[in-house]
């Protein structure tokens, strides 16, 4: 009964539609050649409209013809909207004629009206507002046309408003929590940090937020995802911003150093400490800390750091003096510190003491749409600081040539993306960097199967540089173990036959590759 009535409601509408006279209607109705009717002449042979509402923005010589031909093919009123674009392409001023041109008949009509917008004549940008304004303002039924299938109604399975809107809404009203809050994503301390994907967004807000804070921070990621610099950039949006920021890299210390590194020592306290020195801890008072590869911490180490985040104290070696630091730490880990912890390798009770808050990086190929900004801001900043040296050409990057990067696995994520444009931009002698400098950039040691099985059968006769052979096989498999551990250090000197993670990173500094 109800449904009925609705019906019944809608038959007393008046059906209007409403469409833009394209090149092909206009063409159509100067020669009656093999493309028909063209596509507004087609839809009124074929469907009933109370109106037609024709919207031009073609020459009013043109429109006027038009109309008096189009005439001839139906008995519906015809309604011409004359407007002025700068271009067919044009969305914003398509947008405003197209809602300028509904208000209006919704107007006349006094809004008892069932439109329908015809998607087929004028441009894809003019068919694409109409699809918008059908899903969103003005509900219509989009219709569209074609010689091999004649007039059809459109199906667009889709529903912005309830679909997408909802979203959009809920994600200002978050981004304006988060300005309401002063945690805005983009803050300046966090500039530097190019991203653009939503993972990396979802990350930068959140280490905004804690920053403020002086709670412990753990960073994992990936080698190069970026742990230093998120480091500095809480730090630097911190109240203990004016305060040091001392990073120590925990795997790069000599194990019996380490101590001495963090609390410093008083002359004579043991062989070789010929003057007393403060260690980092005391040097970063009342700032910061940042202790990188953490996981790489002697178990002995991790009680005394354990003692000092707890206390808030450290103790010089070769005194029994303690002294009083407050220092924020923030600790990075490129493992899986919890798998650690399981194993019994790293102390729970440090790790809880660290993991207040935790930072996870994502590595570079799960950042969708950050690879292409990184290159672009990369480049732009190889061509500033290339400006002032003489004869310097600015780069570019051909389109193949970023393809190919966006393509790469970046194992060494953005460290790795960052070094390469370098090495390309410095060796090529051309304006554009193509395909060949970047894969030279990208491999740095012959393919396998060619230059590595050659290597032992080179000969010697005109001389032989064997450190450059060594280096081609080190920085070859260098290179593979880091790939195949995804970074991870430790594990890559486990598989490269190295004693230790410091082992490798002698090796890499020794190679060029850190
Ligand atoms: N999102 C980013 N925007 C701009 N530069 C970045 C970004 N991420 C990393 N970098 C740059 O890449 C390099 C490596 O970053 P960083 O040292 O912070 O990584 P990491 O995760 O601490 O590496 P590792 O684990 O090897 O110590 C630095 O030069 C850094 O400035």
């Amino acid at each position: 009964m109800y449904l009925h009535k609705i019906i019944y409601m809608n038959d007393l509408m008046n059906t209007i539609l409403a469409c833009w006279i394209g090149f092909t209607d206009i063409k159509a109705s100067k020669d009656n050649s093999d493309i028909g009717l063209g596509p507004i002449a087609q839809a009124v042979a074929s469907r009933e409209y109370d109106e037609i509402c024709l919207i031009s923005d073609l020459q009013s010589g043109d429109t006027e013809s038009y109309t008096q031909w189009i005439k001839s093919k139906t008995k519906s009123p015809i309604k011409v909207y004359q407007e002025k674009l700068s271009g067919p392409t044009v969305f914003s001023e398509i947008y405003e004629s197209a809602v300028r041109v509904v208000e209006d008949i919704k107007k006349r009509h006094k809004e008892d009206i069932n439109l329908t917008f015809h998607i087929s004549p004028g441009t894809p940008h003019m068919a694409a507002v109409w699809i918008i304004l059908s899903k969103t303002r003005f509900p219509a039924e989009i219709i569209e046309s074609s010689l091999k299938y004649g007039v059809r109604t459109a199906s667009i399975p889709f529903d912005i408003s309830a679909d997408f809107i909802p979203d959009l809404l809920r994600k200002s009203d978050r981004n304006l929590e988060r300005i309401a809050a002063g945690f805005s994503s983009d803050a300046q301390e966090f500039s530097d940090i190019i991203h653009r994907s939503d993972t990396m967004t979802r990350v930068v807000v959140k280490a905004r937020r804690i920053a403020p804070r002086s709670i412990p921070v753990l960073i994992e990621g990936e080698s190069g995802t970026g742990k230093e610099l998120f480091a500095r950039a809480i730090h630097k949006a911190s109240p203990r911003k004016e305060k040091p920021f001392v990073a120590i890299n925990c795997g790069a210390i000599p194990v019996e150093l380490v101590e001495s590194e963090f609390f410093g020592h008083e002359k004579g306290a043991f062989t070789g400490a010929s003057s007393s020195r403060i260690g980092h801890f005391e040097a970063a008072h009342e700032g910061t800390v940042f202790l990188d590869e953490i996981g790489e911490l002697p178990k002995d180490m991790q009680v005394k750091l354990l003692r000092i985040l707890q206390e808030g104290e450290v103790k010089k070696i070769g005194t029994t003096i303690t002294r009083k630091v407050d220092v924020r730490v923030i600790a990075a880990t490129n493992r899986n510190l919890i798998e650690e912890v399981a194993a019994g390798s790293f102390r729970n009770d440090l790790f809880y003491r660290l993991a207040v808050a935790v930072i996870k990086l994502p590595p570079l190929r799960e950042r969708q749409g950050d690879i292409s900004l990184l290159i672009d801001q990369f480049l732009s900043r190889i061509n500033q600081e290339g400006v002032n040296e003489p004869g310097y050409r600015h780069k570019k990057i051909s389109a193949s040539a970023k393809n190919i990067m966006l393509q790469h696995a970046w194992p060494g994520n953005v460290r790795e993306l960052q070094n390469t444009l370098t090495r390309a931009a410095v060796w090529s002698l051309d304006e554009v960097l193509d395909d060949e400098d970047i894969r030279e950039a990208l491999l740095q040691v012959p393919e396998r199967g060619h230059g590595v099985e050659n290597i032992l059968n080179r000969s010697i006769e005109q001389g032989l540089d064997l450190p450059q052979v060594i280096k081609t096989v080190a920085v070859h498999y260098l290179e593979r173990g880091l790939s195949e551990c995804h970074g991870n250090k430790t594990q890559a000197a486990k598989k490269l036959g190295l004693t230790s993670y410091q082992t490798l990173s002698n090796w890499l500094k020794k190679y060029g590759l850190e």
